[in-house]
């Protein structure tokens, strides 16, 4: 299990301080969202943020969430900025044959690579990417905002990509990490998890209520109790 706050909810005046918050808090990962203003209609960070990020905390993971068309643009930008995990929307890239190229190109780079679903796209699309991708972030919202509703049909979508992705992942023992974003917090994480995802990533819940550190603690709890 593991709690990947996205930074979009964060306070930008105060971003590096409320990034240590959240590592003296235990996390280990952030989730940075980037947004292109045309496939979704925001627009937020782009790859210095990544490098600064890097610089200040180079034993954090940065995950790039790329909400962005120029998928061939973009992904070696934020590749030679230093992102460990690089993840595109299946709906933007031209060719879906091309992504387990993509995952080549990064594993060289020393990168690990997902791909994004959103709520209204199969989850069987999956089948043919399950052998070379290390994470499928299924979306739990329609992407471009923080602070939306987790979708009621979510526990039934990351059910089936688990299913997909445990039947197809090329070897035993070869595990393909299942994300969820959007509307995470104490609640639906644990409906989440119940349903199989690994990765949760949390903006307004953690950033939004003024105790950083204590809603990472509240959501490790969730996520770790004994039922
Ligand atoms: O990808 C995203 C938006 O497209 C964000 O990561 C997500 O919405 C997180 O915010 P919140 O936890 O407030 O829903």
């Amino acid at each position: 299990m593991l709690i990947a706050p996205s930074i979009l909810n964060a306070d930008n005046m105060f971003l590096g301080e409320q990034i240590q918050e959240a590592v003296d808090a235990g996390i280990t990962r952030f989730h940075i969202d980037v947004m292109d203003g045309h496939f979704v209609s925001n627009l937020s960070y782009g790859p210095q943020l990544v490098k600064d990020f890097k610089r200040h905390f180079p034993n954090v993971q940065a995950e790039v969430h790329l909400m962005g068309d120029k998928v061939n643009e973009m992904v070696p930008v934020f590749a030679d900025a230093g992102a460990d995990l690089i993840e595109f929307h299946y709906e933007a890239v031209e060719n879906p044959n091309q992504i387990g190229s993509w995952a080549d190109y990064l594993h060289r780079h020393g990168s690990r690579m997902g791909v994004a679903l959103n709520p209204s796209t199969d989850v069987k699309v999956l089948t043919k990417l399950a052998a070379k991708i290390d994470q499928a972030l299924i979306m739990t919202v329609f992407p471009g905002f923080g602070g939306q509703k987790f979708l009621p049909d979510s526990a039934e979508r990351i059910r089936a990509a688990k299913e997909v992705v445990d039947a197809h992942a090329s070897r035993p023992g070869r595990r393909v990490m299942i994300e969820v974003d959007g509307g995470i917090n104490a609640e639906t994480a644990k409906i989440a998890q119940a349903a199989g995802a690994d990765v949760f990533v949390a903006g307004s819940y953690i950033f939004g209520k003024g105790d950083i550190a204590g809603q990472v603690k509240e959501l490790t709890a969730a996520l770790t109790e004994e039922e």
